[in-house]
């Protein structure tokens, strides 16, 4: 089975002004309420290519209610730990360019926390696919995804990790099935400047040495590249119209983890994944099953 985990869930509002006028009233032309939340967006791309999830996390109040509700119409599996607090909302405001305000999302209790980690432990077994994605709330210790990923090994399980900073270096030595970070968030990762695809490639390859076994570096509208044991390769990039650059990076895991539970071929997986993330950078909410199957055969890696 595989799990999203999202500790820090959102309900994403977007919103579209024409021009964004700083100190004045602003009107709408059109604003959407989307479930979001790296994890659970992993999961619903998960449900619509064919790879049932079990989505696990916070969720509280009206916010928490909505998205539960939404993953439901969806068919999706969850089971959240139920918080006091209301789930964050974050804005993500679509003018001439594209701004994301992200919350802070609730302050948990000790009560709420050790919930969360005892339904890990009793759902995890030998064999499960455990995906770790997004912030944590501001609450949490630091250091928690580590005792979350103890959890998960001790358990016999593999995990994918999709965060930044501390959390991610941290959790390398501990052998993540997959890491994917954009190329800024590697250059942030190892305090560097990466100016060219040959440095992007020598610090992808270091994700490696440090502990990962598979690792995308995904590069926006410049593709991506999967760093394994077995090679470098580098994806073509698709040209369509750019509608909305959220979920993209969630959607390439999902396909990538969707595809490789299957048939364990990460160059396979990481057409997935390119053709996922591809299919919802080019789509108004996340892909649909139908768009991702119409870009895959378009999607070629090359090895260099
Ligand atoms: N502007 C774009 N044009 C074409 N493909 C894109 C574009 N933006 C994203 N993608 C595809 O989606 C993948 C993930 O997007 P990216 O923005 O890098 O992830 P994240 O959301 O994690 O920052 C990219 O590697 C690429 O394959
Ligand atoms: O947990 P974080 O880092 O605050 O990010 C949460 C946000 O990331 C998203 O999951 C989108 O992530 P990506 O664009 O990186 O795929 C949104 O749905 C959500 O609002």
């Amino acid at each position: 089975m595989i799990y999203t985990l999202t500790l820090n869930p959102s309900i994403d509002y977007i919103v579209h002004i024409k021009q964004l006028n700083t100190g004045n009233v602003n009107r709408m032309t059109e604003d959407f309420k989307l479930p979001g939340g790296k994890g659970i967006n992993v999961s619903r791309i998960l449900q619509r290519i064919g790879s049932s999830s079990c989505a696990l996390g916070f969720l509280g109040g009206f916010t928490g209610d909505f998205i539960e509700k939404w993953l439901v119409e969806e068919g999706i599996r969850s089971q959240f730990t139920k918080v006091e607090q209301d789930t964050r909302i974050n804005v993500k405001l679509k003018a001439e360019e594209e701004t994301e305000i992200n919350g802070l999302g609730p302050d948990l209790n000790d009560d709420e926390i050790n919930r969360l980690k005892f339904t890990l432990s009793e759902l995890i077994t030998t064999g499960d696919i455990v995906v770790l994605s997004g912030s944590t709330p501001g609450s949490l210790r630091e250091g928690f995804y580590q005792k979350l990923v103890k959890i998960i090994k001790e358990n016999g399980a593999e995990f994918v990790i999709d965060t930044t900073g501390d959390d991610l270096l941290a959790a390398l030595p501990e052998k993540p099935l997959l890491v994917k970070p954009n190329n800024h968030e590697l250059a942030e990762l190892y305090h560097t400047n990466l100016q060219s695809l040959d440095d992007i490639i020598t610090y992808g390859k270091k994700l490696l040495t440090d502990g990962a076994k598979n690792v995308i570096i995904s590069m926006a509208g410049d593709g991506a590249l999967l760093i394994t044991e077995d090679g470098t390769y580098l994806s073509n990039v698709l040209k369509h119209e750019v509608k909305n650059s959220v979920g993209a990076g969630d959607s390439m895991i999902a396909g990538f983890i969707g595809e490789f539970s299957k048939s364990s071929d990460a160059l396979e997986a990481f057409k997935w994944g390119v053709a996922c993330g591809s299919a919802t950078t080019f789509s108004d909410d996340l892909a649909s099953a139908k768009f991702i199957n119409d870009l895959l055969p378009e999607i070629t890696v090359k090895n260099i």
